[in-house]
């Protein structure tokens, strides 16, 4: 028998957690023998609180065989220690008519308290894969913070935005999912965001040979873009569902040696990203960890794309200067 992992929500008793939690009580992130202790952490705000002690009782009513336990607590220092995973989803969701950049100032705050306590509280194989947008930008400043956990420990969801341009293919294809591979998102978890098509395969052959190129350079990419935001109007809140399947995908795939996906990471220059930023790239999970999959070839498009969303994270940086060390 394994021994626990402790597995740290932010945001446990919001949307995204509901949909969450049960996931990976039931195995579905760590593997069918992995027990986990959750640690639940939400606001100091009885609403919130009161909220989570409904949730527990529903984990607990699951009887899950792999839920070795639960901590609830709106302390930091309580919530992230000796966890091995933190999943930071706590924080403001946009409404219609905003952007995710509009959330930075206030959500930005947030990472900077929960990167500290981390780096202190953690334990020291802990790995943080931050949800709350702006996700690229909020790793960012969560990593900043610490000493002790190495940035390339905190990684940022864009895997909702592969799964988006998957689904979108396949379905303009008419063929099934599976059938799609080699989906890759480039930059920020935004509109500017890049699906790069021009790497992608439907039936193993090029996406470019099966689909016309006039919509994949327009209607592709501005679906998968503002997807996000045709969600929010739509269904009036945020995706929820589909962000924790997509996070249960992202830490599945970062714990699978040979599993090839969309992670945001520190970009260390690869492929013309701003080295200090935190990018969508393709990335291979490891035996240690992951390395980000080089020598990709992108034509003009795509490096005039990449330019532009580079280009809005470091200005997202440049934002978000005073909540830097
Ligand atoms: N990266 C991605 O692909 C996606 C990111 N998101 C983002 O995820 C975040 C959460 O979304 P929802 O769950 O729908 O929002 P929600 O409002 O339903 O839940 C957020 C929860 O976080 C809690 N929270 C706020 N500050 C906190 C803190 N400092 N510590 C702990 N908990 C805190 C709130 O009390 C609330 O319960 C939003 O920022 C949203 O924009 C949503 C979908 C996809
Ligand atoms: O669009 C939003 O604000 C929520 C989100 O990140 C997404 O659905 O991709």
């Amino acid at each position: 028998m394994l021994s626990p992992l402790r597995v740290a929500v932010t945001g446990a008793a919001g949307q995204i957690g509901y949909a969450l939690l049960f996931r990976i009580a039931s195995g579905q992130m760590f593997g069918p023998d992995q027990p986990v202790i959750l640690h639940l952490i939400e606001v100091p705000v009885d609403k919130a609180m009161h909220a989570l002690e409904g949730v527990v009782m529903e984990l607990e009513d699951c009887a899950f065989p792999l839920l070795a336990g639960t901590v609830c607590t709106s302390d930091a220092t309580e919530g992230f220690k000796e966890v091995n995973w933190a999943c930071l989803v706590g924080s403001k969701p946009r409404g219609p008519g905003m952007e995710r950049a509009d959330l930075l100032k206030d959500n930005g705050k947030i990472f900077v308290g929960q990167g500290r306590a981390i780096d202190e509280h953690a334990a020291a194989d802990c790995r943080v894969a931050v949800v709350g947008n702006p996700a690229n930008t909020n790793a960012m400043i969560g990593a900043a913070q610490g000493e002790r956990i190495p940035a390339e420990r905190w990684t940022a969801m864009v895997r909702l935005d592969q799964n988006r341009a998957v689904g979108q293919l396949a379905k303009r294809a008419g063929v099934s999912v599976a059938d799609v591979t080699d989906t890759y998102i480039f930059g920020n978890h935004s509109p500017t965001m890049f699906p790069a098509f021009g790497l992608a395969k439907i039936g193993n052959r090029p996406a470019t040979e099966v689909l016309d190129g006039s919509y994949l350079q327009g209607e592709f990419l501005e679906t998968v873009g503002k997807r996000g935001a045709a969600i929010i109007a739509a269904r009036g809140a945020s995706s929820a569902a589909s962000a924790a399947n997509a996070l249960v995908d992202h830490v599945r795939g970062l714990v699978t040696p040979g599993k090839v996906q969309s992670v945001a990471v520190k970009s260390d220059g690869h492929y013309g990203f701003d080295p200090a930023v935190w990018a969508g790239l393709p990335v291979r999970t490891t035996e240690t960890g992951y390395e980000v999959v080089e020598g990709l070839t992108l034509d003009a498009f795509a490096k005039e794309k990449i330019a532009a969303t580079n280009a809005e994270l470091v200005s997202e940086r440049e934002t978000v200067a005073d909540l830097l060390p």
